[in-house]
Parts: structure tokens; sequence; C-alpha cells
């Protein structure tokens, strides 16, 4: 059986090249200056590496059989290396409206995450998989088996990178060197992965500096392979696509699609399904959510903290433009928060990505201008649609956009009835083009988070906002979360889908052992923030969103901070509390039907109750913790008193 660990057989069938393995692969790469580098090229020696990232690269490479190796010192004469390469192959075009911008069109089977091919892989199925759904499929935890796990990577791996580059990014999730931060090495056939880590992550030079003085144990390793032959347009494999995690080995393993979410392995990969795990064992949590900071009219600024499920608002969020005057909101990130409590009882964040890998479709001027302010300079657009003058355009984006080059690279028109862009076309953009980027985005310690909130698109009977009682009612709010399904993933009918703490495909461990760790964090000697779930996706009798959003979210927002101010605002429903009448702030929105927007229908949340009782039984079962039983029992007998 063929691991990462051991030698693939053609290689140790050569006589030249037999020996221990790490004695061998130390002759391939010409440690020793006056060794003659055979078969393999390197662009620097990997003693840039700490040892045990090098012995990572060193297996890698005696299992992909590339014919260079490539190792990012995050340079910027590298950055044109990686364009020129990535435009040569076909991969990208340059958009001359803008400065340093690119458009890169998928394969058409290569669009968005794939979750029905992702998997954690662990030596016992209950670590990832919650006791009622054991040995079936399970919504809450994909589970491969080691054997199979192995037997996936050597049907796919040995020689998948023969007479080809192999890409070497040390990076650093979180500011380099910050002990909140955490390290991997991602190695991969594709420019497209390299040039995007480089934004998305921190790079290069300085964090293998670190690694090596740190000569971190804990590195995470993950290989990634387009799984292509070539490199010609979007090199990519979709029957073979495979995304898998092992947490044991701090391992991610990802073949077939270069689709970011499935191969940009610091993000979704690390960053959540591993950082879950780890977080677990290290107390603490890694959530996908966003982090702003709000600064209210009398100048208090606070940070708080989101989680909607992808493609349900965090990145709009995150950049709002509050319409109330006296308001500012800074964006610290968009996509993932590890929160940890320090010493004095109070959860900090970090955002621990260096970009925004955002949706495209729906950005415009009035939805998310600073989205806008920020994206049109060193930006990789994909699947977007293109302008006669070289520019970007998506549906939402402008009116009338004119002639354009649809994602598919076909002739486009307003009379066209396939969308110009697809829905989960993104921008890949760093951070610190937003003009509204937190002064404390990259601070070491973290910022303070006053509140959390959980949502989702909920087009019916499901009110505007809600606070939860306490900290295990909020729990099981995010326990509870709903949300209907978007182009993110490979879903493709509208259903309301169960998205506990928009989490469903992240987890990185059983769901059940995630409740009960979040439920461990409330201690009498800490500063727990107030949790809340937020809906701007109601819609009434026609098919219209009742709440405005964007730049109107200011307005829940006010209410919240109200709130955690303890200020005396609001109302018992049998969901949690609300705004009392008149304590949200709807001055000049012209009008809003508040009473639709907080109904609480009756045989609805009867029924939602019901739905949630059979989730829990037949998805999560004797794993899941007492507390939300008693939890979805408080809920009825308060929808009957
Ligand atoms: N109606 C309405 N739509 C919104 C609102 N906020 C965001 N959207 C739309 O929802 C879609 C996704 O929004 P994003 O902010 O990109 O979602 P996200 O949660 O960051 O998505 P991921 O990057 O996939 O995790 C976009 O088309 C937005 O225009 C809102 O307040 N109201
Ligand atoms: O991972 C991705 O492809 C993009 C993303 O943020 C999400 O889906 O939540
Ligand atoms: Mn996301």
């Amino acid at each position: 059986m063929l691991h990462l660990e051991t030698v693939p057989e053609d290689f140790a069938k050569n006589p030249v090249q037999s020996g221990t393995c790490s004695d061998r692969y130390t002759q391939i790469f010409g440690c020793r200056a006056s060794m003659p580098i055979s078969r393999v090229t390197v662009s620097q020696s990997l003693t840039c590496l700490s040892p045990k990232a090098r012995a990572f690269v060193e297996r890698s490479v005696a299992l992909c059989q590339p014919e260079h190796v490539h190792v990012c010192d995050g340079t910027d004469s590298e950055a044109d290396m990686l364009l020129k390469a990535m435009q040569d192959q076909g991969t990208i075009t340059p958009l001359p409206k803008y400065q340093n911008c690119w458009l890169a069109r998928t394969d058409p089977a290569d669009v968005a995450r794939v979750e029905s091919r992702t998997f954690i892989c662990t030596k016992r199925e209950r670590d990832v998989v919650p006791a009622a759904k054991l040995g079936k499929k399970s919504a809450l935890g994909n589970y491969m088996n080691i054997p199979t796990y192995e037997k996936a990577v050597g049907d796919r791996f040995p020689g998948c990178m023969r007479g080809r580059t192999m890409y070497v990014i040390a990076f650093s999730m979180g500011p380099v060197g910050s002990p909140l931060s955490k390290m991997g090495v991602e190695v991969t056939d594709s420019a497209y992965v390299a040039y995007s880590m480089r934004i998305m992550t921190r790079i290069g030079n300085r964090v293998m500096e670190v690694m090596r003085e740190k000569d971190e144990a804990k590195v995470v390793k993950c290989l990634h392979s387009t799984g292509s032959k070539g490199i010609a347009g979007w090199p990519c494999d979709p029957q073979r696509t495979l995304i898998l995690h092992r947490p044991s080995e701090n391992e991610i393993v990802s073949f077939g699609s270069g689709y970011g979410g499935n191969s940009l392995l610091g993000k979704k990969c690390f960053a959540l399904r591993l950082g879950s795990v780890l977080a677990r064992r290290e107390g603490w949590l890694a959530e996908h959510m966003l982090i702003l900071g709000i600064t209210d009219p009398e100048g208090n600024k606070r940070y708080i903290a989101a989680a909607f499920p992808s493609a349900c608002g965090k990145t709009n969020l995150a950049m709002m433009t509050p319409t109330l005057p006296g308001y500012k909101i800074e964006c610290v990130g968009d996509d993932i928060a590890w929160m940890k409590f320090d010493s004095d009882g109070v959860l900090r964040a970090i955002n621990p990505e260096n970009g925004f890998f955002g949706v495209a479709p729906g950005t415009s001027e009035e939805t998310n201008p600073i989205a806008m302010a920020s994206i049109f300079k060193n930006t990789v657009f994909t699947n977007v649609a293109e302008t006669e003058d070289g520019g970007v355009w998506w549906e939402g984006m402008t009116k009338d956009p004119g002639t354009l080059t649809d994602w598919k690279g076909e002739l486009w028109d307003s009379s066209s009835t396939t969308p110009a862009a697809h829905p989960n076309s993104r921008f890949c953009t760093p951070a610190n083009q937003c003009p509204i980027i937190d002064p404390e985005w990259e601070s070491d310690e973290g910022v303070p988070i006053s509140a959390i909130l959980f949502g989702g698109r909920r087009p019916t009977g499901v009110p505007l906002v809600v606070e939860a009682r306490n900290w295990r009612h909020g729990v099981f709010m995010g326990a509870t979360m709903r949300s209907e399904s978007t182009a993110a993933a490979e879903h493709n009918t509208k259903v309301i889908m169960h998205d506990p703490f928009a989490m469903r495909p992240f987890f990185g461990y059983n769901f059940g052992d995630y409740l009960k760790h979040w439920l461990s964090m409330n201690k009498s000697n800490r500063e727990m923030p107030k949790i809340f779930h937020v809906n701007w996706f109601r819609k009434d009798d026609q098919g219209k969103f009742l709440w405005p959003g964007y730049g109107e979210n200011c307005r829940v927002l006010d209410w919240v901070l109200r709130r955690c101010d303890n200020m005396n605002c609001f109302t018992e429903t049998p969901l949690g509390l609300v705004p009392s009448k008149g304590a949200l702030n709807t001055d000049g929105l012209g009008e809003i039907d508040t009473d639709a927007l907080f109904s609480i229908p009756k045989d609805f949340w009867l029924q939602e109750a019901d739905a949630i009782e059979k989730y829990f039984r037949d998805e999560v079962g004797s794993d899941l913790p007492n507390v939300m039983w008693e939890e979805l029992d408080g809920l009825r007998s308060r929808l009957l008193a």
C-alpha cells in the first residue's frame, strides 16, 4: 500500500536511486553542493525549509516526480514569473482596464467546492461521524478510513507531476510569528494556486525563517495536484477529484481540482477542517466567521464575529457602509476567525487569512462600495465575464454591460438566457487593499469580541434578529441553523439545508463533540460574548426581500450593541429576545413592514422544532449533548405556552 512516507515502486526499482528513503532524497536534492542534481532541478536548496517541512517536500517529490521544484520566496520577480507562466499556459489573461488584474476561466466542471468528494480520514469513524450515522452517509462528517485514503493517494499521485514544475509554498495562517498563528507547506503543480496563495496567505522567505527557527513540529503538510497531465488552459480531473484531511498527521491531500476552495489548502482545509481539530485539542475556536470592528456615534469601538453559510453575506457585512449617521465599520476578516479566550477571560479573534476570496455576483457600488474600491488592482478574477474594454462584469454589478465574453468564453448580451458570470465566480484580492481594513487586523493578540452572530438565508418564518437568552441557548441557535443552498458548493436546487454554525462542510471532527466544545467555553471568569441570530433574507408573499439589507444591516448591529450594553430595549419571545417596539432604528428607511419582519408564526416554528428533533435524532443521536434536548424542549414549551 502506498503512503506518503513510503517510496513509490518505480523509484525503488531503479538501482541508482536505491538506499534508504531519506539518504536518497538527500542525494537527489544535492544538499551537498558538489552533488550533481539528476532528474529534479530545484530553484533553491531545500535547506531553506525546516527539517520537517523539508522531509515532507522530499517525500512529495519522490511521490509526484516533478521535473523541477520551485520553492516560493515571495518576491515580486517570482510573482512576475508565475503570471508569465500562467499566461503562456493559457490559464489567465490580462484585464488591461485595471492595474495588475487577471481573469481565469476554469473548466466548467471545476467551479466550486465539491463536498461529496471531501473527506476526513481517521482511525475511528466515530471521531468524524456522530453516533446516529455511523456506517452511513452523514451530512455532518464525510468519513474515509485509512486504507481507503492510502489507496486513493496511491492511485492518484505517483508520477502525477512528471515533466512539470512543483511549487513549494511555505505559508503562515495569521501574522508571521504571532502566537495565534499556524504554519503550513503546500506543494502544488498549479501556478494559479501558487499565485493565489501569495494573496490569500503570508508566504515566502520570512515564513521559512520562522519555520526554521521554531523547527515547527506542527507544520501542516498540504499536497495538491490538478491531476492533469498537461498545464494548458485549466488543468483538472473532475472525475477523480478528492480532498482528504488527516488530522492525526496534520496532513491535507487534494487532487483533481484547481478551484480555490479545493486547492488553496490554507483556507477551508487547514483553517477550518484541521483548524477545528487543533482548536478543540488546544481549547480555542476555529470558525467560519467574519470579524468586523464597529464604532458607535459616541466613539465606542467593539468587535463582532458572524457565521453565515457560504454565499450568505459575510464579505458584505464585514465591509458594510453603514447608513446610520455616526457609525463606522472596519474590516478584520471576511471568512474565517480563530478565537481564543485570553488570561483576562476576553475572547480574542484573529483573521488567519491575508486576502479576500469573495463572491463576485451581487457586488456593486450600491451593495458593497468598499469591495468595489478594493478589487480593481492586484486581483485574480475567476469565472467572471469580460467586457469589450478589458474589464470585468457580473450579474448585479451594473445595469447595462453591453456585449460581453461570458465565463465560458462565449459571446453574451442582454438577450442571453444564461448568466454571464458563474454564480460562484470570485475575486481574489489582498486584504490590505481594503480601504476600511481595521488598524488592528494584524495584531498578534487578536481583537476582543463582544458579540457573535449566526445567520442564514431563510425566506420564511425567521425574524430579522433574535438574541439568545444565554450562552447555551446561543449554542442551540448555532446548532439549529438552517439556510437555503447556494452556488458555493455543488448543490443545485434551492433547498433549506441544516448548516450548523455555518460549518457543516467544514467540521474536522464529530459534531456532537464540537457542541460540547462550544458549551465548555462558558466559564464564570470569562466575559462571554452575547449571541444573536439574524436573517437578512426574509421575503414577502411576492418573493420580495422584506429587509433592504447591506448597509442598512447596521441598524441591526446598532441594536446588538445596545444589548451588549445591557440596555432595556427588548421583548421576550419563544425564540429569544427581539427589539421592543420602536427599539430598532428604522428612521428614514421608508416603508418597512416590521410586523412581518419579526412575526413568529406558531405553526411554522412547531414544524421547525420537529425538523430540529428529527435532525438531532437522525444525524447526531447519542453524541448530542443533553442540554441541546433541554433547549429544544424549552423552545417547544414556550411556543405552546
Ligand atoms: N438581500 C441581501 N443580499 C445580500 C446581503 N448581504 C449579502 N448579500 C448577497 O449574498 C451573496 C453572497 O454574499 P457574500 O457577502 O459574498 O457571502 P459570504 O458569506 O462572504 O460567502 P463565502 O465567501 O462563500 O463564504 C452576494 O450576492 C450578496 O450580494 C443582504 O444583506 N441582503
Ligand atoms: O471555500 C470557498 O470556495 C469559498 C468560501 O469562502 C466558501 O465556500 O465558504
Ligand atoms: Mn466562506
